[in-house]
Formats: C-alpha cells, sequence, structure tokens
C-alpha cells in the first residue's frame, strides 16, 4: 500500500478557510488598523491577553513534559522563556503605558471566552500528543503573524503616532515575532507531512475549533464581555 499524501500547515488554513478569514480579518482587527477601535474594547482585550499569556506559557512548559526528543524538549523551553522573560514583561510594560498596573493585571476576573480557548489548549495538549498540541498553539502563533501582515497591507491602516495601536502591530510585524511564526510553521510542514488522511482529519478539528476560540477572544475584547 502506498500512502504519498503529505500534508503541510496550508492544507489545515485551507480546511478552515472560511473560520480562519473571519479571526484574521475580524472587525477588532479591522477596527485597530483603523485606529477606531474603541479604547475601553483595547484595554479590555489586553488585560485578558495578560491572563492568556500566563497560560500560554504553561501550554510551553506541557509541550516541554510531551518530548520525546532533546530538539523538542529544547523548542518548548526556548518558548517557555520567550514567553515568560520576554512577551510578558513586555506585555506588563505596555499595560502599564495603558495606564494597567501590575497589581490590577494579577487581581483580574477571567473572562469566560479566556478561559475557554486557553483550557482548551492546554486539555488538547493533555488528551493528545505535541502534534495535537502544536495545532491547537498555531492559531495563536501563526495568527497573529498573519494578522499583522494583513493590517500592514491595507490601504487604510492608520500608520505612526495617528495609531494608538501602533506599537501593537509593530511587536507583531517584528522580525522576531515573524521569524518564530516560520518556525512553527516548518515545525508543522514537517510533522504534517508524516500523518494519514484520518489523523489529519483530527488535527483538522482541533485547528478549527481552535480558530473560532480566537474569535470569540476578539469578540470578547469587542464587546468587553466578563
Ligand atoms: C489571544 C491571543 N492569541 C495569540 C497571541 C499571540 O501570542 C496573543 N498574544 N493572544
Amino acid at each position: 500500500m502506498t500512502d504519498t499524501t503529505q500534508y503541510r500547515f496550508d492544507d489545515l488554513r485551507s480546511a478552515c478557510a472560511e473560520d480562519w478569514r473571519a479571526y484574521i480579518r475580524h472587525d477588532f482587527v479591522a477596527q485597530l488598523a483603523d485606529a477606531t477601535l474603541p479604547r475601553a474594547s483595547f484595554e479590555h482585550y489586553l488585560k485578558q491577553d495578560y491572563l492568556f499569556l500566563i497560560h500560554f506559557a504553561r501550554a510551553f512548559a506541557l509541550a516541554a513534559y510531551k518530548s520525546r526528543t532533546l530538539a523538542d524538549l529544547r523548542q518548548a523551553h526556548e518558548g517557555l522563556k520567550a514567553i515568560v522573560d520576554l512577551e510578558l514583561g513586555l506585555h506588563v510594560d505596555y499595560c502599564q503605558e495603558w495606564g494597567i498596573r501590575e497589581a490590577e493585571l494579577e487581581a483580574l476576573p477571567e473572562a469566560r471566552a479566556t478561559m475557554a480557548y486557553t483550557r482548551y489548549v492546554l486539555d488538547t495538549g493533555h488528551r493528545g500528543d505535541l502534534l495535537d498540541l502544536h495545532v491547537a498553539l498555531a492559531p495563536c502563533v501563526i495568527g497573529y503573524g498573519e494578522i499583522a501582515n494583513w493590517i500592514n497591507q491595507r490601504p487604510s491602516t492608520v500608520r505612526g503616532a495617528d495609531n494608538p495601536y501602533d506599537a501593537w502591530i509593530a511587536m507583531y510585524a517584528s522580525t522576531e515575532f515573524q521569524d518564530a511564526m516560520r518556525a512553527e510553521q516548518e515545525w508543522l510542514d514537517a510533522r504534517l507531512a508524516e500523518v494519514t488522511p484520518a489523523r489529519f482529519q483530527e488535527l483538522v478539528m482541533v485547528f478549527r475549533d481552535a480558530t473560532r476560540l480566537e474569535i470569540d477572544f476578539w469578540a470578547m475584547g469587542l464587546e468587553r464581555r466578563a
């Protein structure tokens, strides 16, 4: 029996094209790019994203635990370090610029959309293997890079000091983030090349669920849902 199907990350994205598009081009993103997003919506999003990032770091710790090879262990370790030492630090500083103090972040009640998304990723990782976990994380890592690129190629995007969200866009358009996005895509391409069609369909479900939970995260921010 020969099965020559070789899947790639692009196949996951195409299998969920409608949900993926709704996530990348969400109203929250378009309004952020046009500088019309209400500040209160952005602040609500920023606060919940602090909680998101803490669980995101835990997901990389779970990836370390799930690793079978030194290469995978190192990769999970690098991811965990990047979030704890870099991204969370930047996030706390950035929140400060928006008048949100660290003490307030620590005392935040978690919105249901934050809970749903982060716990879904962790549960998927516990239930499955390292590939399930990475597929559940792909909408975060790859999606935000793609969102920054989409924002930057829109003619109506407001740039520089006229857009209060300019630093946010710059962060996800940065070489560091774009490199992390490419590395994640390469890792997924290599692993997906080896899966069977039945396994690929399972992974499509995980990718679609995670993408839809990212959509809910934007809606939570936009509508300031608790
Ligand atoms: C909800 C969410 N998804 C993805 C990212 C990118 O790390 C983020 N900061 N927050």
